[in-house]
């Protein structure tokens, strides 16, 4: 199959974050991913988008090492950090996971316990990272929320009680808590009303200008993609079908289901 390019990416100067080359991952009969490869440099926002069913949740959580595939390689290009990462045992796994990178999941019982506070779900993630002072446990986790634009007068109330996009802030938060290198988000704002969902999308543009924050976005939203991507892969039935610079795919896509996503949108 003929996997369309349209630009080299903007960052050739540098040295890629992250590589993720041919993973390819089954549930029996369905192939979720078939040899999906990806680069990501410093600073940069890659986007994912496809219809239901593509695989962009499956290669996120791949990304996340939460999932383990059943071919391909993963490095990031970070000190002391090195070899396929889907090589590491549960341990690493869970370090590298807790200190560089980070994940805001479209539903929050995936990311937060409900019923702790939200500034314990953030601590919680310092705490894994070794942190053990209280004080510093509670001044990390409000920076966090309040980087997060999270109103900290409800730091004390668990997620249970809390708003959808308030519940998001609080993944957002203790996904930035350790300032990891990588930031993974899938569909970070669906579900929420469409205010509420354009004050998130502005916390997550403001913190990736203000941080460099690299970045994956999966949504199925094109609108969102564009509003924080520089680059964009489409997936369909587990395959890259196109990759660009965003503005160039979505203005003048060539694949012919890329073609029917923009058209639908539009
Ligand atoms: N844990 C699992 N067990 C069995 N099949 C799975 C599992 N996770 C994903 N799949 C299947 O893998 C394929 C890709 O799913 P995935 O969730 O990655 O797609 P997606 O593009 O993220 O879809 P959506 O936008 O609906 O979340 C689908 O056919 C899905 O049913």
């Amino acid at each position: 199959m003929t996997v369309v390019t349209l630009n080299a990416p903007q960052f050739v100067d540098t040295k890629p974050l992250l590589t993720a080359r041919n993973v390819c991952k089954s549930y029996g009969d369905v192939r979720a991913l078939r040899d999906v490869s990806a680069v990501v440099y410093p600073g940069e926002v890659l986007g994912i988008v496809g219809e239901s069913g593509s695989g962009k949740s499956t290669f996120l959580r791949c990304l996340n090492l939460e999932e383990v595939p059943d071919a391909g390689s993963y490095s990031l290009d970070l000190p002391d950090v090195q070899g396929n990462l889907f090589d590491l045992d549960r341990y690493a796994r869970r370090m590298l996971c807790a200190t560089q990178i980070g994940i805001v999941y479209q539903n929050p019982h995936l990311g937060l316990l409900m019923n702790h506070s939200s500034s314990g779900n953030v601590a919680e993630r310092l705490l894994v990272a070794g942190e053990r002072s209280f004080d510093v446990l509670r001044d990390k986790a409000r920076d966090a929320l309040d980087a997060s634009e999270f109103p900290l007068e409800r730091m004390d109330a668990p997620p249970s009680e809390l708003s959808g996009g308030m519940q998001q802030r609080v993944q957002l938060a203790k996904a930035i808590a350790l300032e990891p290198a990588l930031l993974l988000l899938d569909e970070p704002t669906t579900g929420l009303d469409v205010s509420v969902q354009a004050l998130v999308l502005d916390t997550l543009k403001r913190l990736q200008q203000e941080r460099q924050i690299t970045m994956v976005i999966v949504s199925h939203d094109l609108g969102v993609i564009q509003t924080l991507s520089d680059r964009v892969m489409v997936m369909r039935h587990g395959q890259v079908v196109e990759q660009g610079l965003v503005d160039q795919v979505f203005q003048d896509p060539q694949h012919s289901y890329t073609q029917q996503l923009v058209h639908a949108k539009l």
